[in-house]
């Protein structure tokens, strides 16, 4: 009998001593950590701390120098049409083609992920985003957040149970914002599916994210829930934290 990864393992993303090394710069440096199902995980850290190399390696768009990384138990490595099945993304510096209308993107990218039964899917993600008025609008002259709310439509195409988000609210209105991170939390609590998600708003990650894993030159520094983590280390907020990690990484060792 063959048994289903998804049901092997209750880990969505499993990531394993990774590391991505350009010349002397050392991106990322021997990371490991988990994101669980019905999880959101925030990667969080300072500009240049690794956290975009590491999703580009979740999604197998660059290669690691070393470490592994498994989708629902499937190593990318080895098996990867298969574990990036399983997976899908979401950010503001990659917008969907502007010259294609809405419909027209879900249904190209929805042929490219083989989706079966593609005009009803492509219908309740319209529905499910609030885009049916801009089905024949082209993506282009959208406003960031019906942009946003198209990528993120997108990016359930494939009903994906790993979900990587870059900085998915960036730009958008506090209600448009909140809006966009309900439907995130919806399809967490409702499918199978673990998030990934980086964010500069600590406030935002507060609210959302189960755990945060801080990275500084590469390295996760600490990890923990977001509502008790500043004040087990003497910090009043996330964001306190948050930047006495960035300016001073070594301070946490003698809190
Ligand atoms: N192709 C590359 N060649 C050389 N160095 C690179 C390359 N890509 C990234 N780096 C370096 O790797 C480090 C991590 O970069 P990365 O983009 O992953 O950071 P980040 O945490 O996503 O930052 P930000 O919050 O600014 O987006 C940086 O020092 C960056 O300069």
């Amino acid at each position: 009998m063959i048994v289903e990864p998804k049901t092997a393992t209750s880990k969505v993303l499993s990531v394993s001593q990774l590391c991505k090394v350009y010349g002397t710069t050392v991106a990322v440096d021997g990371i490991s950590f988990e994101v669980g199902r019905n999880e959101i995980v925030g990667l969080l850290g300072p500009n240049g701390a690794g956290k975009t190399t590491t999703i580009n390696m979740i999604l197998g768009v660059l290669e690691p120098s070393s470490g592994s990384i498994r989708i629902e138990g499937i190593d990318i490595a080895k098996q990867r049409t298969q574990a990036l099945s399983r997976t899908n993304f979401a950010a503001v510096y990659a917008p969907l083609p502007g010259n294609l209308t809405v419909y027209q993107n879900l249904r190209i990218f929805g042929l490219i992920y083989a989706v079966k039964k593609l005009s009803d899917r492509i219908e309740a993600l319209l529905k499910q985003f609030d885009l049916e008025a801009f089905r024949n609008t082209k993506c282009g002259v959208l406003s960031s957040g019906e942009q946003t709310r198209v990528c993120l439509a997108k990016a359930m195409l494939n009903q994906p149970h790993l979900l990587l988000l870059d900085e998915p609210t960036a730009s958008l209105d506090p209600a448009t914002a909140r809006d966009i991170r309900t439907k995130i939390r919806e399809f967490t609590a409702r499918d199978c599916g673990g998030v990934l998600w980086t964010s500069h708003n600590m406030y935002e990650v507060e609210e959302v994210c189960d755990r945060v894993l801080f990275l500084s030159h590469g390295k996760i520094l600490l990890e923990g829930n977001p509502k008790t983590l500043p004040a087990e280390h003497g910090k009043t907020s996330l964001e306190e934290l948050f930047i006495t990690i960035a300016r001073e990484p070594l301070a946490l060792e003698r809190v």
